[in-house]
C-alpha cells in the first residue's frame, strides 16, 4: 500500500518534525545533509524518535542536498552519495514500522528569486530527484518554496519523471498570502493542476498564521491538504535561533488543522518528537473531515490615493532648461556649520538642489537624511538624497524610503554604493540585498503604493529616481548599455561622475544624444595639483589631459593659484558642458563650497539660455 492508499481509507496522516533545527539544536553547525555521510547514526537516532512519536511518513535529510546549496561546503560533487545515503538511512529506520519514505527537495530561491536563475534550478533539481529516485523512495516533498514560479517549474518536472506521490509545499509571506502577493488559494489550485496529489504549507510561520490562512483555503478535489507548522516564531537567544517547546499547544492545533481538512500533518522549523507525538494522539482514531466552510477574505479592492502634489521632478526642468544641482556632502565631524553655511550660499547662487551622499567611499558621516531634512526646512533648498544598497538590508532601506516620504523628500539617487572595503572600516558587511537596479525598482514600485512584498502601503510615494553614469570608462557604448538597462528598471534622470576633459563631454554628448532622460554631467573644481594626479593616477577610469596636469602642476607650491588654476579650468569645462547639456551638477571637494558657489554662479550667468553667452564666447 502506498501513501496515497493510506490517506484515502479516511485517514490522517502523520509526518514527522523537524531535522535541521534539532541537529542545530543538538550543537550541529555544519552542512546538516552531510552528516548522513558521517553521522549516520545521529540521522537514524532522529528518524526512529520521530516514528516512535507516531509518524506514518518520514522525510530523507536532504532538505538542501543539492548542488546549489552543498557548493557552500565544497560538497557540490557529492549529491549522489548524501542523497542515497539519506534515503537508505530513512530506509533502514522504518524497517519496523509501519510507515513511509519521502525524499525532500527544498526551494532554492529566497527573497531575491532573480540571484537563481531557473535554467539553474531545473539543472540542480533534476540531479537530486533522479538520486532519491534511484534510491528507491514512496514519494517526493517538495518543501519550503517561497517562489510560485520556482515550485512550478520543479514541480512539472517531478510529474513528468515520476507516478509516486509528490507533495508540494509553499511557505507564507503573511495569513493568505505567499511572496508578492500570490493568495494561498490561487498557489494550492495551481499546484494541484499541474499534478501534486498533496499540497500545502510549510515552514516560516506556526499553527496560529497557518490555520488563518486554510480557512480561506478549499478542500482541493484532485488532491489533499497537508500543514507542517513551524513550532513558533523564532527568537534569537545568545546567538542562537530558539523555538518555544510548548508541544501542549501542538494538541489543540492538531483538531483545528483536522477541522480545516488537512489529511497530512506534520512539523517543520523548532518541531521536536514531542509535537509530533501531540499531534499523533490528539487524531489517534479522529476522521478527517471532507466539507467545510470556506472564509472568502474581503476583496479589498484597494484604491490608492492618486499620489499627493509635490513640486515638479528635477529631471523635468532639465529637460527644459538649464538646472544645476551641487554635491555638498555631510561632514565626518558632529559639527554642521560649515555644512550649513555652505548649503544657504548655495542656496544663495540659485542652484536647483543640494545633493548629500550617503556614507561615500563608504566611510560613516552625518545621516544625510537628517542634514537634508533640515536644510529643506531651515534654508528652504531642495536636497536630493543618495540611496545605497551598502548599509541597509531590505527592510531597512524600505523603512528608509517611507522615511524620506515622511519628511517630503522626493529626489533620490539609486546607487549600489563603494563597498565596505574601500572606507574606514573595512571588515564591515556591505548588505546588498538588490543593486542600484533592484532598488529603482523597489522605489518605483512605492510611487505605485506597493512595497516589495506587494502589500499595499495606502499612499503612492512620489519619488523621481536619479541614477549614477560612469562615463569614465574605456569603452563608452558599455556604460551607455548600462545606463539603457537603469531606465529600463526606471530610472528617471542620471547624474554622472565628473568629466575632465571636452573630448569626454562631446564622447558623452554623442553616445547618450539618443536617450530622453536627462543627464546631469558632473563638473569638479581641482584643488592642488596633488589632488589632479591623485585622480589621474589613482582613481579608476578618470584621466586627466596633459594640459590640465601641466597647468595644476605649475601650482605646485601655491595652494592659492593651484585653487585659482582649477577654477579656470572647470569653467572650460562648464563653457563646453553648457553647450551640450541642461543639467550640470558640481561637485563640492573637501567642503570647499566656495568653489562650487563660484561655478553655479558662473553657469547661471554665462549658461546657454543668458543673453550675454554670446558675448562671453565673443
Ligand atoms: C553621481 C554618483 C553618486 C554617488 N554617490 C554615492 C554615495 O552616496 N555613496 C556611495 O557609497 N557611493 C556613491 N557613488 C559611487 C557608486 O556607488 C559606485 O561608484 C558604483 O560602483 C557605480 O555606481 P552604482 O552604484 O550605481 O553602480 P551600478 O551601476 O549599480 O553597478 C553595480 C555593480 O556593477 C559594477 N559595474 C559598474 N559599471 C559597470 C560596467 N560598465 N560594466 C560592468 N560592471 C559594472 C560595479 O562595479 C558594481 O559592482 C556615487 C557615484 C556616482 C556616479
Ligand atoms: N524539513 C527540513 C528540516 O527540518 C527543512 C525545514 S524548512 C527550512 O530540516
Ligand atoms: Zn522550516
Amino acid at each position: 500500500m502506498g501513501i496515497l492508499d493510506s490517506i484515502k481509507q479516511d485517514k490522517i496522516l502523520i509526518a514527522d518534525g523537524a531535522m535541521g533545527t534539532l541537529l542545530y539544536s543538538y550543537g550541529s553547525d555544519c552542512c546538516f545533509e552531510e552528516l548522513n555521510l558521517s553521522q549516520p547514526n545521529q540521522i537514524y537516532n532522529i528518524h526512529q524518535a520521530y516514528l516512535n512519536a507516531g509518524a506514518n511518513i518520514i522525510q530523507t535529510n536532504t532538505y538542501a542536498a543539492n548542488y546549489h546549496k552543498l557548493e557552500r561546503y565544497g560538497l557540490q560533487d557529492q549529491v549522489k552519495e548524501i542523497n542515497g545515503a539519506a534515503v537508505r538511512l530513512a530506509r533502514k529506520a522504518v524497517t519496523n514500522h509501519d510507515a513511509f519514505v519521502v525524499g525532500t527537495i527544498g526551494g532554492i530561491r529566497g527573497i531575491k528569486p532573480q540571484a537563481t536563475p531557473i535554467e539553474e534550478i531545473k539543472r540542480t533539481f533534476r540531479e537530486q530527484l533522479y538520486c532519491l529516485l534511484l534510491e528507491g523512495v514512496d514519494g517526493i516533498l517538495l518543501e519550503t518554496f517561497y517562489d510560485l514560479e520556482e515550485l512550478e517549474t520543479v514541480l512539472s518536472i517531478a510529474r513528468k519523471e515520476t507516478t509516486l506521490p509528490i507533495i508540494s509545499q509553499v511557505s507564507l509571506q503573511e495569513v493568505g498570502f505567499m511572496q508578492n502577493r500570490v493568495p494561498i488559494s490561487e498557489a494550492l489550485s495551481r499546484l494541484e493542476a499541474l499534478g501534486a496529489d498533496i499540497v500545502g504549507l510549510n515552514c516560516r510561520l506556526g499553527p496560529y498564521h497557518m490555520l488563518s490562512t486554510l480557512e480561506e483555503v478549499a478542500i482541493p478535489k484532485h488532491a489533499y491538504l497537508s500543514a507542517y507548522p513551524n513550532a513558533s516564531l523564532p527568537s534569537y537567544v545568545d546567538g542562537k535561533l530558539q523555538y518555544e517547546s510548548d508541544a501542549d499547544y501542538f494538541t489543540e492545533a492538531a483538531l483545528s488543522f483536522r477541522d480545516q481538512g488537512v489529511r497530512l500533518l506534520g512539523g517543520c522549523c523548532g518541531t521536536t518528537p514531542a509535537h509530533i507525538e501531540a499531534f499523533s494522539t490528539a487524531l489517534k482514531g479522529a476522521a478527517p473531515v471532507t466539507e467545510k466552510k470556506v472564509k472568502t477574505r474581503e476583496r479589498m479592492t484597494v484604491v490608492t490615493p492618486p499620489a499627493k502634489k509635490t513640486a515638479p521632478p528635477l529631471f523635468e526642468k532639465a529637460k527644459k532648461e538649464q538646472s544645476i544641482i551641487v554635491e555638498l556632502d555631510p561632514p565626518r565631524k558632529l559639527n554642521t556649520d560649515r555644512f550649513m553655511q555652505g548649503a544657504q550660499a548655495l542656496k544663495d547662487a540659485g542652484i536647483d538642489a543640494i545633493t548629500l551622499a550617503d556614507n561615500s567611499l563608504a566611510s560613516p558621516r552625518v545621516c544625510n537624511t537628517a542634514l537634508g531634512s533640515i536644510v529643506k526646512s531651515e534654508i528652504g533648498l531642495r536636497p536630493l538624497i543618495h540611496i545605497t544598497c551598502r548599509d541597509r538590508n531590505l527592510i531597512g532601506l524600505q523603512s528608509h524610503l517611507m522615511g524620506l516620504h515622511q519628511l517630503g523628500i522626493h529626489d533620490v539617487l539609486a546607487v549600489t554604493g563603494d563597498p565596505t572595503k574601500v572606507g574606514d572600516f573595512p571588515g564591515a558587511s556591505s548588505v546588498y540585498d538588490v543593486t542600484s537596479f533592484g532598488l529603482i525598482d523597489m522605489i518605483k514600485q512605492f510611487n505605485q503604493g506597493i512595497s516589495l512584498s506587494g502589500k499595499d502601503l495606502g499612499e503612492r510615494t512620489s519619488f523621481s529616481v536619479g541614477a549614477a553614469f560612469n562615463p569614465n570608462v574605456r569603452l563608452i557604448d558599455k556604460a551607455v548599455e548600462r545606463l539603457e538597462k537603469k531606465i529600463e528598471s526606471g530610472a528617471d534622470y542620471f547624474i554622472s561622475q565628473p568629466v575632465f576633459s571636452e573630448e569626454k563631454l562631446m564622447e558623452v554628448y554623442q553616445a547618450t544624444r539618443h536617450i530622453d532622460a536627462p543627464i546631469y554631467i558632473g563638473i569638479m573644481p581641482l584643488t592642488s595639483s596633488q589632488n589632479a594626479n591623485f585622480l589621474h593616477h589613482e582613481v579608476p577610469g578618470i584621466k586627466l589631459t596633459k594640459d590640465i596636469l601641466e597647468a595644476m602642476g605649475k601650482h605646485k607650491d601655491d595652494p592659492k593659484q593651484a585653487s585659482q588654476e582649477g577654477l579656470t579650468i572647470a569653467k572650460g569645462l562648464l563653457d563646453a558642458a553648457l553647450e551640450l547639456f541642461n543639467g550640470i551638477y558640481l561637485i563640492t571637494p573637501f567642503m570647499r563650497y566656495e568653489l562650487t558657489v563660484e561655478l553655479a554662479t558662473y553657469a547661471k550667468k554665462y549658461g546657454p539660455f543668458h543673453s550675454s553667452r554670446r558675448m562671453h564666447n565673443v
